[in-house]
C-alpha cells in the first residue's frame, strides 16, 4: 500500500469534496478523517450535505475533491465490497425476494460462498427472519437487512447514512452495540446523523457540517472536557471568584453564594480554596453535551437568511 502524501494512511480520508447542482454550490471544500478503531460521526442539519459527502466518497455521485480508503482510491482496489460496506437507508433489492435470496445474490456478485450469508445473518440477529420478502420487512428488520449486506465482504471501512432514523430504542440500542463492536475489531465507521443523544452515546469523533463545509472535526473527549463548567458555593464568594479570575477562568455570580466557572475543572477549583483555607460547600462539574457543542458551532444554521 502506498498511500498519498498529506492523507492519512488508515481508516478514510476525503479532501476537498466539492459539488453543485446548478448554480449552487452544496459541499465546499469538505475534508475528514474517519480513522480506524473507532466511530466517526457526521453531523448537520437537513441539506447540510452529509449525503452529498457520502455519495462522492463512495464514487455514487460525481464531486471534485479524493477519497481514500486505507491510503487508496476505491478504484485502486480490486473489490471496492471487500472494502467499504455502505448502508445507505432501505434495501435496494426486488421487493418480493426473501431476505436469503437477496444476499446471496450480493454474496455471489462478491464471489463469496453461501455460507457467508448465514454469517451475516446471525451478525444482525436475522436468521430467523431469513425467509420474509424484502417487502414485508419492517424499517428495522430492513436496516439490519442492509447492515448485513454491507459486511458480507467483511469490509474494514462501514459507511452508513442516517441509519437511526425511524428506529424503535430496541433497535437503536442494538446499533449502537453493534457499531461500536465493529470499531473495536478495528474498522472505520463513519455514521452520518442529525440525532445528538444517539450520537453522543455512540461516536469516538465527530465532524460538523453546516451549509456544505466542515465546521469542527474533533473527539467526543474533547467535547466533554473541554467545555465543562465547574459549580461552587463558598461563604466568600467573592474571594473565590478572584482566586480563580487570578488562575485564569472566569466567574458568572449565581443565587446563594454560588459561582459559574469555565476555564478551570473542579479539582483545580479545589486545589485553589483548600490553598487559601478557604471552605467550599458545593463543587460541581457539569461536562458539556454533544449538543450544545453542536449549536456552539453550527448556529449559523439557524440564522435567517
Ligand atoms: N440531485 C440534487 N439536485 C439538486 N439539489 C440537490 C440534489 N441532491 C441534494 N441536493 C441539495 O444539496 C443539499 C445537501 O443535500 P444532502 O442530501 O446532502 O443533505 P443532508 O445533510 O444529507 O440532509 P438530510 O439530513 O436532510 O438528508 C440540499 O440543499 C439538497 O437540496
Amino acid at each position: 500500500m502506498t498511500g498519498t502524501p498529506g492523507m492519512p494512511a488508515s481508516g478514510v480520508a476525503a479532501v476537498a469534496l466539492s459539488r453543485s447542482f446548478g448554480p449552487r454550490t452544496v459541499l465546499h471544500d469538505v475534508s475528514l478523517h474517519a480513522p480506524a478503531g473507532s466511530v466517526t460521526g457526521l453531523l448537520g442539519a437537513n441539506g447540510a450535505g452529509k449525503s452529498t459527502a457520502i455519495r462522492i466518497m463512495l464514487g455514487l455521485l460525481r464531486g471534485g475533491g479524493q477519497t481514500l480508503f486505507f491510503g487508496q482510491p476505491l478504484s485502486a482496489w480490486s473489490s471496492p465490497g471487500h472494502v467499504v460496506g455502505a448502508v445507505l437507508g432501505g434495501v435496494a433489492g426486488h421487493p418480493a425476494h426473501q431476505v436469503r435470496t437477496h444476499l446471496t445474490m450480493v454474496a455471489k456478485g462478491l464471489g463469496l460462498p453461501k455460507s457467508r450469508v448465514d454469517e451475516v445473518l446471525d451478525m444482525v440477529g436475522l436468521r430467523e427472519a431469513a425467509g420474509l420478502r424484502l417487502k414485508a420487512l419492517s424499517l428495522g428488520m430492513a436496516q439490519r437487512v442492509g447492515i448485513a449486506q454491507a459486511m458480507l465482504g467483511n469490509p474494514p471501512v462501514l459507511i452508513l447514512d442516517e441509519p437511526g432514523n425511524g428506529l424503535d430504542p430496541h433497535s437503536l440500542r442494538w446499533l449502537r452495540t453493534f457499531l461500536c463492536d465493529l470499531a473495536r475489531e478495528g474498522r472505520a465507521v463513519l455514521v452520518s446523523s442529525h440525532l445528538l443523544p444517539e450520537m453522543e452515546q455512540l461516536a469516538d469523533g465527530v465532524v460538523v457540517l453546516a451549509r456544505g463545509k466542515v465546521v469542527a472535526q474533533t473527539t467526543m473527549r474533547e467535547i466533554t472536557t473541554r467545555t465543562g463548567t465547574v459549580t461552587a458555593q463558598s461563604p466568600s464568594p467573592d474571594r473565590l471568584a478572584a482566586l480563580v479570575e487570578q488562575a485564569g477562568g472566569t466567574t458568572r455570580p449565581l443565587q446563594d453564594g454560588m459561582i459559574s466557572i469555565s476555564g478551570l475543572d473542579r479539582f483545580r477549583v479545589g486545589a485553589l480554596a483548600a490553598a487559601d483555607s478557604l471552605p467550599l460547600t458545593w463543587l460541581d462539574e457539569r461536562t458539556s453535551s454533544l449538543e450544545e457543542y453542536y449549536l456552539s458551532v453550527a448556529q449559523e444554521e439557524f440564522h435567517i437568511r
